[in-house]
């Protein structure tokens, strides 16, 4: 039977990278879609700019929304301090199966909590399910349509103090309207766009780094 991209995509980690180095797992995935196949992976140029806000955020808490095949979960949680859990909700069952072994194959598994389930559904019980008080980072790659709903969703469950970032891939490409506007306008936010391109293409995107001021 033929195989699916996400099969090929750990095939490719399996045999290109080294157990227990994130990095190689990152730069294995990378040159899988550049030589061979493209993925909405957020890629090694949006990557650098998500490194970059991990690392001034220094999180103890993260949520990513939208695992695929683990390569932002990897990158996020490889710059992760001590003690710090990332987790990461991802509704398809057949890309969760994936992204637990590229996880694992990177040696991540401690800081990572993958959920199978929709944001919708999970972010309204992330108190009483994972004791999580408030998310100090969240990263926001899974249905552009519900960037915004989630968002809300999370002010009212209480998910956000101030200070909280959000970080938002594909504002441009395929976009994300409607958030954008509400992050750009609301005055429970300072927002900023941090200008790229989509993965392993020479198209126009971006990422929205969002403050929540509380
Ligand atoms: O569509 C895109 N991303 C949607 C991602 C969706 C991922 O998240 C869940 S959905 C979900 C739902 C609810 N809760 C958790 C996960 C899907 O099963 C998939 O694994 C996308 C598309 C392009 N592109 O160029 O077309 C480029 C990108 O960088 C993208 O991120
Ligand atoms: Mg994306």
């Amino acid at each position: 039977t033929q195989s699916t991209r996400p099969q090929r995509m750990l095939a490719a980690v399996q045999k290109n990278a080294t157990r227990g180095d994130p990095r190689s797992v990152v730069k294995a995935i990378d040159q899988f879609c550049r030589q061979k196949e493209w993925a909405m992976n957020v890629g090694d140029e949006k990557g650098c700019i998500l490194d970059s806000v991990v690392s001034e955020v220094n999180p103890a808490t993260v949520l990513e929304l939208g695992t695929y095949c683990g390569y932002s979960t990897v990158r996020i949680a490889s710059l992760l301090p001590p003690h710090a859990k990332l987790i990461t909700l991802e509704f398809n069952p057949d890309n969760a199966v994936i992204a637990r072994q590229v996880i694992a194959w990177a040696g991540l598994e401690d800081k990572i909590q993958l959920v199978e389930g929709a944001s919708g559904d999970w972010i309204p019980k992330m108190k009483e399910e994972f004791g999580v008080k408030t998310f100090d980072l969240v990263f926001l790659d899974h249905w552009k349509d519900r960037y915004l709903p989630d968002t809300k969703l999370m002010e009212e469950c209480g998910l956000l103090r101030k200070g909280s970032i959000l970080l938002a891939d594909n504002v441009i490409c395929p976009g994300t309207p409607d958030y954008l506007e509400y992050v750009r306008n609301s005055p429970r936010y300072k927002s900023q766009y941090f200008k790229s391109h989509l993965e392993y293409t020479k198209v126009e995107d971006g990422l929205e780094k969002s403050v929540f001021l509380g």
